[in-house]
């Protein structure tokens, strides 16, 4: 199915690696990262048999919504607790282990866990964040793939104000990664848009040192 044609008469099918210069992080986008023929059928495959859960936060002791569907996987199969809410913990199916491999050749590292989000349309997001807490924040490695429609993804600094604002576009097929001192030194978020957009899978790769 054809259907996050890239076929832009500028557009290459290759791989395309950006380093960003930003102070106290380090991250780096590799554009294509897998083919055309591998997004759409890993787009379809984990849209369908991805067992997505819809998590609530408690706000003012109400119980809200995420805006968006998630799922874990990871090295073992138990129930984990991850920030306020309870998730159950999958083991690696083939199509995640097709990533998680592929991802492994280009970065040395054994992810253990993927988080998946389902962004089902513009109303979709992930406010401003860092991901982990404490000391777990400063050394992990983050490899972030997504699939489907092209979301902005947004990087400020937590601290200095006036450092100016990232604005990456993480199309289909991409591979970001973060790595060393980025989650604790700059936020990040998926805005809304009340554009008419299709969904959007992405899979957050993490290893914690
Ligand atoms: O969807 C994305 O690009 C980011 C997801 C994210 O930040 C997270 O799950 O922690
Ligand atoms: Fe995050």
């Amino acid at each position: 199915m054809d259907l996050f044609n890239q076929g832009d008469l500028f557009s290459t099918n290759e791989v395309r690696k950006t380093e960003f210069d930003l102070p106290g992080a380090d991250v780096i986008l590799f554009e294509n990262f897998f083919s055309l023929e591998e997004s759409n059928r890993l787009f379809n495959n984990l849209l369908k048999h991805t067992p997505w859960q819809q998590e609530q936060i408690t706000i003012h002791g109400k119980n809200v919504d995420y805006p968006r569907l998630t799922a874990w996987y990871g090295d073992v199969s138990k129930d984990i607790q991850y920030t306020n809410t309870k998730s159950k913990m999958h083991v690696w199916n083939a199509d995640l282990l097709f990533i998680k491999e592929r991802i492994e050749q280009e970065v040395h590292v054994n992810f253990t866990r993927c988080l998946l989000n389902y962004y089902r349309d513009g109303k979709d997001s992930v406010d401003w964040h860092q991901d982990y807490k404490g000391a777990q924040r400063k050394n992990t490695v983050i490899a972030s793939v997504t699939f489907g429609a092209t979301r902005p993804f947004q990087l400020k600094h937590t601290t200095q104000k006036d450092f100016k604002r990232l604005d990456i576009p993480l199309a289909h097929g991409s591979l970001l990664l973060m790595q060393g001192a980025t989650q604790e030194n700059w936020k990040h978020k998926v805005p809304k848009t009340s554009r008419q957009i299709p969904p959007r899978i992405n899979l957050t790769f993490r290893w914690v040192g």
